[in-house]
């Protein structure tokens, strides 16, 4: 096993005026974990999020992914360090004019060998079908639905087999069902080993991690085990949803 994201004392201020939005947060995630941030709006979920991945720079404060220290790389080295890991935003942006498994092949696509890239084409049909969508892979976006199209997301985040999968609020668009659909996956692949860090509002998305932690102006406030996977999804929900009652959420 091993630590795969370790962060200390991270703080990340914004502008002029200098709001700190992160204020000296430290968190270990182990290799195979799925670890749930919640937090009220503006707490510094994303900004968070954004500095354990390489998207984003913290002020100050450390942070190690997979072995390589990130904080104050150069924008060459962070284009390297992106590359190992995988996103999904709440937006989805698959290109329009691609087919569904084009889509999730493009990582890699553009490599000039064509050996890469019928290799890229075949894990692409493989997580294709893994999230249910076998038979849309020719479909562009626009004639999949939300859910379809933010499942493809997670195949197209997974097509590089990323050291951490990081999701930032991956159901804020979706309706309930299909909101659980993408749960599903996610909890599927983190069962089979993908480590996984996913910031979300919804109580029962954070109840899907091994870990939930709290972030509250900037700083980690409260963590919560969420429990084991086979305890039954209701129950972990009902304890996420009790621990953040008594926080006053
Ligand atoms: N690029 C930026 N420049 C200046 N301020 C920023 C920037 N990005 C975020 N902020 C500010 O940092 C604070 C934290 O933002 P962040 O998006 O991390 O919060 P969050 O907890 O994810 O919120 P939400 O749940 O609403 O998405 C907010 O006050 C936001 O306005």
């Amino acid at each position: 096993m091993g630590a795969v994201i370790e962060a200390s004392s991270v703080v990340k201020r914004y502008g002029s005026r200098e709001a700190t939005v992160l204020d000296g947060v430290d968190l270990v995630v182990e290799r195979g974990e799925f670890v749930t941030i919640m937090g009220s709006s503006g707490a510094g979920k994303s900004t968070f999020l954004y500095c354990l991945s390489g998207v984003d720079q913290p002020t100050s404060g450390r942070v190690v992914l997979d072995g390589t220290r990130i904080d104050g790389l150069g924008e060459r080295s962070l284009t390297a360090v992106r590359r190992r890991v995988g996103f999904v935003f709440q937006q989805i942006n698959l290109l329009p004019h691609l087919s569904l498994r084009e889509n999730v092949a493009l990582p890699g696509l553009n490599s000039r060998r064509v050996s890469d890239r019928r290799r890229a084409l075949r894990r692409a049909d493989e997580l294709l079908a893994k999230v249910g969508l076998a038979d849309a892979m020719g479909r562009p976006p626009s004639q999949a639905s939300g859910g379809e199209q933010q499942r493809a997301a997670i195949a197209r985040a997974l097509l590089t087999d990323p050291v951490v999968l990081f999701a930032d609020e991956p159901t804020g668009a979706l309706h309930s069902s299909a909101g659980r659909t993408v749960l599903d996956l996610l909890e599927q692949a983190n069962a089979e080993g993908q480590t996984t860090v996913m910031v979300t509002h919804d109580p029962r998305a954070a109840a899907r991690g091994d870990r939930v932690i709290y972030l509250r102006d900037g700083r980690i406030v409260a963590q919560l085990d969420a429990g084991a996977r086979d305890v039954p999804l209701a129950d972990r929900e009902a304890k996420v949803a009790r621990w953040l009652q008594e926080m006053g959420w």
